[in-house]
């Protein structure tokens, strides 16, 4: 990836070349060795950093920046009765271990209760603190969310972010590039949920493997940042190592004034080096995709992995008809697990509980989204729906506009932060054999609860989808 400067760059690779602290040397065999990067953010969170602090003591080790290390608890918390101890003994243990460890090793740590609190990737973005041009690294795939603001993002393991509180900084090999052009317009009620749905139907969830993705194109260039935050985030789910979008003015007005954005001076000179990072006219990818974007409706996800998704208006798919085999069995299991019938309209798919949260969707504009197709309305008899705010300072927004009394209003409950129905490492889970229609990211067998079945969809589709009881969007109302 490394191209000397002077040479037309993608924005991966001007970001990457201004962070490297050491360059892979290429020894008498031909072999690169991979380069040293340097870490400008460190997002932390109570999953992945137990071992990274434990390495760090058993080795003596300071943390070497702390104050580019943010810690906030979102996985394990509970949504409801978040003043009361944890019940939950594995998730007490872990809350009360990033506790300690923040304390011991000097990490500002936004703990449940706090008004900063929430997921981690939606928590950097809304203190400032994810910024063009950096790189952001997290124990934690989805830290690709972070790539919309023009920063490198990548999701890192235990070991790494053990050498990331050590060093700040990374040893890493250089990545393929690969760009998502997304032409036209989004239709009315179509969403950045469905084009990233439809990227991932398309290039398949090992598409985008080993590449860093820029998505770019006049459909890009118009959404706002948090439907920016929803492609990114689900460029990990095709496979990538990081998804990135050319910062802009859309860019530049979500940031102005936030806590840790530049100020005064510092503004004008960080927004100049900013408006460098576009990928130069005549600079190469390893792999180009176009997308039109004009052509798209809501999308869904019938199966057990972010790629096996349709348009709303589809059928469930017929094994027999796919004609790789492999996809060919793939589905045949998956459609096993989530009790579907080939054939079957999607839209007549009959759901028990509706989420709507997570990372990929669970900020203002998508609480908006819900809020403007249950305003005046009522959930479907029997549907239970949660709605879970991607952070506490959300949650206000949310309540300053009167969002929450409408959720409440319509039958929904209305949560405090965190990860909650996203995955089952805290209380909000489904039960076995139950479906839900939901905006998170992933929709693997289990993810949400042992034998719970998963559609993955945008928070219109699912707001309307709560109205009626079967999968459906908003234009599928009275
Ligand atoms: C728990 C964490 C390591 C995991 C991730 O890396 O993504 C989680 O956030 C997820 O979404 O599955
Ligand atoms: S909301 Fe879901 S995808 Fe995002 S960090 Fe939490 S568990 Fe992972």
């Amino acid at each position: 990836m490394t191209q000397s400067a002077g040479n037309p760059r993608t924005l991966a690779e001007k970001v990457w070349d201004d962070h490297v602290v050491v360059p892979g040397e290429t020894d008498a065999s031909g072999n690169t060795n991979p380069d040293l990067i340097y870490i400008d953010l460190h997002l932390v969170h109570e999953v992945t950093s137990p071992q990274a602090f434990d390495g760090l003591r058993v080795a003596g080790r300071e943390l070497r920046r702390p104050d580019l290390t943010i810690a906030t608890e979102d996985h394990n918390v509970p949504t409801v009765d978040i003043f009361s101890p944890i019940a939950d003994q594995v998730s007490a243990l872990q809350v009360e271990t990033l506790r300690r460890n923040c304390e011991e090793f000097g990490v500002r740590l936004y703990p449940m209760g706090d008004a900063e609190q929430g997921i981690v990737h939606v928590v950097g973005p809304q203190l400032g603190l994810t910024q063009p041009g950096m790189t952001v690294v997290c124990g934690d795939s989805h830290t690709s969310t972070h790539g919309a603001f023009g920063a490198l993002a990548m999701g890192i393991g235990t070991s790494e972010v053990e050498h990331v509180m050590a060093t700040q900084t990374l040893s890493l090999r250089p990545f393929k590039t690969m760009a998502i052009t997304v032409d036209g317009e989004l239709p009315d009620g179509v969403t950045s949920k469905d084009l990233i749905l439809a990227v991932i139907a398309e290039i398949g969830t090992g598409g985008g493997q080993g590449h860093v993705l820029e998505y770019r194109g006049a459909a890009i260039e118009k959404l706002s940042m948090e439907a920016r935050m929803t492609i990114c985030n689900m460029s990990i789910e095709a496979g990538a190592r990081a998804g990135m979008i050319a910062p802009d003015e859309i860019t530049y007005e979500f940031l102005k004034g936030r806590p840790h954005a530049p100020q005064g001076a510092d503004w004008d000179a960080a927004v100049e080096y900013w408006n460098s990072l576009r990928t130069d006219e005549g600079a190469e990818f390893d792999r180009e995709v176009h997308i039109n974007a004009s052509e798209l409706t809501p999308f869904v996800t019938w199966g057990t992995n972010p790629g096996q998704g349709l348009p709303l208006g589809a059928n469930v798919p017929d094994p027999a008809d796919i004609v790789d085999e492999t996809e060919s069995l793939a589905a045949a299991r998956a459609l096993e697990y989530m009790d579907l019938q080939p054939g079957m309209p999607l839209r007549e798919v009959k759901v028990d509980t509706v989420f709507v949260g997570s990372c990929t969707n669970g900020r203002i504009e998508d609480l908006r989204a819900v809020a403007d197709v249950l305003k005046g309305r009522k959930v479907a008899e029997g549907m239970r729906m949660l709605v879970v705010p991607g952070s506490m300072k959300v949650r206000a927004q949310a309540d300053a506009e009167g969002l929450g009394e409408i959720f409440e209003a319509a039958g929904a409950e209305w949560r405090m932060a965190g990860c909650s129905m996203c995955l089952g490492m805290n209380p909000d889970q489904l039960s076995p054999g139950e479906r839900c229609a939901s905006t998170s990211n992933r929709n693997f067998e289990g993810r949400q609860g042992k034998g719970g079945r998963t559609h993955l969809v945008s928070p219109a589709v699912a707001a309307a989808t709560a109205v009626r009881g079967t999968l459906a969007a908003p234009a599928d109302l009275d």
